[in-house]
């Protein structure tokens, strides 16, 4: 029989993080009510859209599995993967919380590091006798039992890009241990970019790199509280984020949801051995970024496509709001967006289907495809957000406030306000009104340039790793050798 773990409900999440002491500063001050602050908040939103979903029996299946460590059914945000199915059961989920939230929902991250840290673990143990699988198998039971969100922290300031973590001039600029004690270690450094780090009950640390001897005191992993002792985090500011302080929801674009990013900084945080995943196993580092990476390049194949579906409804809506959405030309856009996205979806599913089990026992994507996935998704969402532009028309980077659209005062010769001024002269076709063009408009604005674009433009291209990361795994994981030997076979040349 399956028992059930505790599964959230998004008010539950809400509160939880309401009893947390996670230090947040913003725009230069301390936020101590950072879950109500107006613009932190539709972050936490996102988050909670993952709790609602797997309360909602339609999503039931999608959104919940039994789990391989207690048999508690848990939801799927903090499953080892046993199968392809669950790889593909995965982007499945990602997309459909893409289509919820038009924004980056964080907590897939933390999945991909459960699935890398568990069968990393595995193998440095069998290589040095180490207890680390067991560690993190208990951190991962509490953290399935809980429903808790975790973070999955990798990139560090890095520094001079050209220089391994121990010849940086600070040698905080990668995360480090500054202490080794009986009981433990003591940790500094920061990790940037953190995707959700706020609104996370955990946080997981991996290293960013593949390190050698010389770097062993940076070659760590563990988790921590996101409120231990000596942690704390700076908001990452995003483009228009200050209009949600304006009260005015139709140009904020998205009101409802957005993403999260910050920097996280440990100064001197302790580390008990039991929350240690890696230490000092540098040879293990390669593995864990690899693996990490590859899940992560498999998760924008499912995240990002759904986002891409509200994309390519909104461009539809404001073609339809225009008249004209029977042109061929913009028939034609809508199809190449819906091709683009769709080839997205394709690779996440392809990667998936392609999976196979680690020695831990865990499923992994395969990392050629999963490569490819990401690195069209450097590309393909930039192409799409141009054809979005293209359709809207100029009006969405132009339109004046709400408030102007709202206000009484008086500018017209026979005293129109200019309220009456403006949806005058952004009436369109009859039956839409000049307010439903606005909110179109507004939403394609903040997802190709205002806040949403952090998630969906920059985050595609420099999430899970740059471009040129991909290539790198694309040209070790492509076997040229073995394709040399198939056309040597084909024409004829001998050995
Ligand atoms: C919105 C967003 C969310 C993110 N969320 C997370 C998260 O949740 N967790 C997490 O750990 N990380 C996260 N990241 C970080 C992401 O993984 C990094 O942005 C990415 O790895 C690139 O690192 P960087 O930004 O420091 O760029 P840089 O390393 O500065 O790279 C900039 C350019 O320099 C090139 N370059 C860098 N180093 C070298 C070198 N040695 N030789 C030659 N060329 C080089 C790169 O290829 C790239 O073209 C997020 C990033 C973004 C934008």
């Amino acid at each position: 029989m399956t028992t059930t773990a505790k599964l959230m409900t998004p008010k539950e999440y809400i509160e939880s993080l309401r009893k947390m002491n996670t230090r947040v500063y913003m725009f230069g001050k301390k936020i101590d009510n950072w879950v109500d602050d107006p613009i932190i908040r539709p972050s936490i939103n996102c988050v909670a859209m993952t709790y609602a979903m797997a309360q909602d029996p339609q999503h039931k299946d999608l959104m919940t599995v039994k789990s391989s460590l207690t048999g508690h059914t848990i939801n799927r945000f903090t499953h080892l993967h046993q199968s392809s199915e669950d790889l593909i059961y995965k982007i499945k989920m990602l997309r459909l919380l893409g289509q919820k939230t038009a924004s980056c929902f964080q907590r897939c991250v933390g999945m991909d590091a459960f699935n890398a840290v568990f069968s990393t673990t595995f193998e440095v143990d069998q290589a040095h006798g180490t207890d680390y699988h067991e560690n993190f198998k208990k951190f991962l039971t509490m953290v399935q039992d809980n429903d808790f969100t975790v973070d999955g922290a990798m990139t560090d300031a890095k520094g001079d890009r050209s220089k391994a973590p121990h010849e940086q001039s600070d040698p905080d600029m990668y995360l480090r241990v500054v202490e080794r004690r009986e009981d433990g270690i003591v940790v500094s450094g920061a990790k940037c970019h953190q995707t959700g780090s706020i609104n996370s009950h955990w946080h997981i640390f991996m290293p960013t790199i593949a390190m050698s001897e010389a770097d062993k005191d940076w070659a760590i992993s563990f988790a921590c509280p996101s409120d231990a002792e000596g942690m704390y985090m700076i908001y990452g500011r995003q483009s228009c984020d200050t209009r949600k302080l304006e009260d005015a929801a139709i140009d904020v674009g998205n009101v409802k949801f957005c993403g999260q990013e910050a920097l996280v900084i440990l100064d001197h945080v302790f580390i008990p051995n039991e929350n240690i995943f890696l230490n000092g196993e540098h040879e293990f580092t390669g593995m864990m970024v690899e693996r990490f990476a590859g899940y992560h390049r498999q998760s924008y194949g499912g995240c990002k496509v759904g986002v891409g579906d509200v994309i390519i409804g909104a461009t539809a809506l404001a073609a339809e709001y225009n008249g004209v959405e029977k042109a061929s030309a913009v028939k034609d856009k809508l199809i190449e967006m819906t091709h683009l996205n769709e080839t997205l979806y394709s690779c996440g599913i392809a990667c998936s289907c392609e999976g196979c089990a680690t020695k831990a026992g865990n499923y992994q994507i395969d990392l050629l495809l999963a490569n490819v996935c990401k690195q069209n998704v450097t590309r393909f969402p930039y192409e799409i957000v141009r054809l979005a532009e293209d359709i809207a028309g100029g009006l969405m980077v132009t339109m004046p406030s709400e408030k102007d659209f709202k206000s009484d005062l008086p500018v017209g010769r026979e005293g129109e306000t200019i309220s009456q001024i403006c949806n005058k002269y952004f009436a369109t076709r009859e039956g839409v009104s000049a307010e439903d063009r606005q909110r179109v408009m507004r939403f394609l604005e903040n997802i190709c340039l205002g806040a949403a674009a952090v998630g969906y433009r920059t985050e595609s291209l420099h999430g899970a790793g740059s471009p040129q990361a991909q290539r790198i795994m694309i040209a070790r994981q492509g076997n040229i050798q073995g394709k040399k030997q198939l056309a040597k076979n084909i024409v004829g040349i001998k050995e």
